[in-house]
């Protein structure tokens, strides 16, 4: 495990103030899960700090960096209170202008959704410890490694880009993010990687069991449920053979049994993600954006305390092309996949 760096801006203070001028301009929108937020939003982002458009922009346009941290944002630890024992927050105004901040970079890759079968239905998600949850494979574990994984790699509309921003991290958690160097896997595990030869199953976030308030639509947990008892067969690597994107997630996925070939392809690509995995501890005020179709990301074990003051982030899921969900979702103007 090496500790390779991960592409960073610090912002300014000048910077970081625009940004909360800019925020205060916006007191008047509801974060809620409709087209006309995004439209704010995406307006509003062409005034965020010419250096933040630049990267961002850069990072869509030339799929490079496969991750970016921005740092400097302000937060006020004590406007936010603290950090809830369970989802959904029991009072999101306190955290709505930094749902903002984050669906204002989103508007810069991309369009911001959410799931019906994933954290209530909300568009900004809270990743937080829980009580009872501290070995689950699932964000709010704490004592166990999250595994790094593709952001709801079981999914066919699975996200573009996964945005982290840090409200707190006193546990100083890592964060780990890797990608795989392919110039080193053989041309035969390659093509193999290639080809549709692995199960992938949902992962436990997505049950009604965890989404006690939500939506509750059955339709889209029946849509899950099938996902799991037929699981898919999908290809590890995919687009551009000479340069192909990623979609893995070891906690998840298996070769197809009795595959011996997709079983070897697919331990040397783990054990190349393992190789060069990069560990970044956010602080608060610090922003992970995480190119979903090239690199992986998880987080190191921590221990919680459930006092209020635990690590406690804010998540969105991005897509470059809205359209291409919108059969799953309920119409045009719904945000929920
Ligand atoms: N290896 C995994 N895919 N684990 C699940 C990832 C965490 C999941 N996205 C969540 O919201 O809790
Ligand atoms: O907590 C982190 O740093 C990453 C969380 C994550 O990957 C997830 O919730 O899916
Ligand atoms: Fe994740």
């Amino acid at each position: 495990m090496t500790d390779l760096p991960l592409r960073t801006v610090a912002l300014t203070g000048e910077e970081s103030a625009e940004v909360d001028d800019l925020l205060r301009t916006l007191a008047d929108v509801p974060v809620d899960s409709t087209v006309g937020l995004l439209h704010r939003t995406r307006l509003a982002a062409q005034e965020l700090p010419l250096r933040i458009r630049a990267e961002l922009t850069g990072m869509r346009l030339y799929d490079s960096p496969r991750a970016l941290v921005v740092t400097g944002f302000g937060v006020d630890d004590e406007r936010i209170g603290p950090t809830p024992a369970a989802r959904p927050a029991p009072d999101p105004e306190r955290t709505r202008d930094l749902e903002l901040l984050l669906l204002l970079h989103a508007a810069l890759l991309g369009e911001a959704f959410g799931w019906a079968t994933q954290q209530n239905g909300r568009l900004v998600h809270d990743v937080l410890p829980v009580p009872g949850e501290e070995t689950a494979q699932m964000g709010s574990s704490s004592e166990t490694e999250l595994l790094w994984h593709t952001e709801d790699a079981f999914h066919p509309l699975r996200c573009d880009y996964v945005g982290l921003l840090c409200l707190r991290n006193h546990q100083r958690a890592a964060t780990t993010v890797g990608w795989p160097d392919l110039s080193r896997l053989t041309t035969e595990d390659r093509a193999v990687l290639l080809e549709p030869r692995y199960l992938i199953r949902p992962d436990t976030s997505h049950t009604p069991a965890q989404n006690a308030t939500g939506t509750r639509s059955a339709e889209r947990f029946a849509a899950i449920a099938e996902m799991d008892d037929a699981p898919e067969r999908v290809a590890v690597l995919f687009g551009d053979p000479e340069d192909p994107y990623l979609r893995i997630d070891p906690a998840y996925m298996s070769p197809a049994p009795g595959d011996a070939a997709a079983r070897r392809a697919y331990d040397t690509v783990t054990a190349l993600i393992e190789d060069e995995l990069r560990h970044v501890v956010l602080d608060a005020g610090s922003l992970l954006l995480v190119d979903n179709y090239q690199a992986v990301h998880g987080r190191k074990p921590f221990a919680a305390a459930y006092d209020g003051r635990d690590r406690w982030l804010k998540r969105v899921n991005i897509t470059r092309d809205l359209r291409r969900s919108r059969s799953a979702r309920r119409s045009a103007t719904s945000l929920l996949v």
